[in-house]
């Protein structure tokens, strides 16, 4: 009788052992190996994502990126950058909508941050590559004097800049106007959109369909991760994401958007040490098409 409940105690703690030594190598062949790969996962969208085989920036990282760029060691301007910023969406607006001798028209909007700086660059070069380009320009910043003078270099270019109250919209005619350029909100744009530019957005998105959009950094409304979270929201026929796409861009329907890469101011052992793809530009080319 006890040898019965012996060997009966020994096949209880043998089974205990069996299920003890399964879970643990479950563990060990199933879990640490899913565990590494969400732990890895958290790290890189920390700092870049592999979304198919296109390498997109995170916000955090661009801004990283943009700090090294122009502090003490590397030691570019913002200057700088924007001149090239801008000078790489006046090459995609040649690029996608060429001048013709009867419709030469381009409306840049720029907003009071640096992704208007751009547009006011890119505004200039667009006059210099034979286009009749004409700029709103409804908040002004007075955060540096630089901006005043992108608008006297408008000036001495004789291309107009008009403020919030002229007339903008006239420009929003598909007989005289190739493209608007939208340079209004970049990566530092935060939701909810504020007047005067919800009800700029707003007769934008009523005529992209025929005055198509070119989108400079971000198109203006989207979240640089989340992508468009505005109501409505502006679908660029042109989306140029400057130095790096940026997590947003997932958003992209190629059907409806031509991607180009920008902003040509990274050495390719930059981009290698923070991760991120290094872009084929060719010959002279500012701007890649993705
Ligand atoms: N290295 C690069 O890639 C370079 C990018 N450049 C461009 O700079 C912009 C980012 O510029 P930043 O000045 O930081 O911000 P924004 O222009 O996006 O906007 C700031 C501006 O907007 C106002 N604002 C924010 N949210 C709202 C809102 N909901 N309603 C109204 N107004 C809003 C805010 O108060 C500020 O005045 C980047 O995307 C590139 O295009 C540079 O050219 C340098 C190189
Ligand atoms: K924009």
């Amino acid at each position: 009788m006890s040898s019965r409940r012996g060997s009966r105690v020994y096949n209880c703690v043998v089974v205990v052992i069996c299920i003890a030594l399964f879970i643990r190598l479950s563990v060990i062949f199933c879990w640490t190996p899913y565990c590494k790969s969400v732990l890895q996962s958290t790290l890189s969208n920390d700092h870049s994502s592999n979304m198919s085989s296109l390498r997109v920036v995170s916000s955090k990282l661009a801004a990283q990126i943009d700090q090294e760029l122009m502090g003490p060691k590397i030691g570019f301007t913002l200057q700088q950058l924007m001149e090239l910023a801008g000078l790489s969406v006046a090459e995609a607006v040649q690029r996608e909508f060429p001048p013709a001798a009867t419709r030469k028209g381009v409306l840049i909007v720029a907003g009071p941050g640096n992704n208007g700086g751009d547009g006011l660059v890119c505004a200039r070069h667009l006059k210099l590559f034979g286009y009749d380009p004409v700029v709103y320009y409804p908040k002004r910043s007075s955060r540096t004097e630089f901006y005043g003078q992108l608008v006297k270099q408008l000036d001495f270019f004789n291309v107009p800049v008009l403020s919030e109250t002229e007339n903008w919209t006239q420009y929003l005619n598909p007989d005289r106007t190739l493209c608007v350029v939208d340079a209004i909100f970049g990566f530092s744009f935060k939701p909810p959109m504020r007047e005067p530019f919800a009800e700029i957005i707003k007769r934008l998105h009523a005529v992209q369909e025929s005055v198509p959009i070119v989108a400079v950094d971000i198109p203006t409304g989207w979240d640089v991760d989340a992508g468009p979270v505005e109501k409505p929201h502006l679908t660029p026929k042109v989306f140029v994401s400057l130095t790096a796409p940026k997590p947003c861009t997932n958003h992209i329907d190629p059907a409806k958007t031509v991607h180009y890469v920008g902003g040509r101011f990274i050495p390719q052992e930059f981009a290698q040490q923070h991760g991120f793809e290094q872009f084929d530009y060719k010959g002279v080319n500012q701007i890649l098409k993705l």
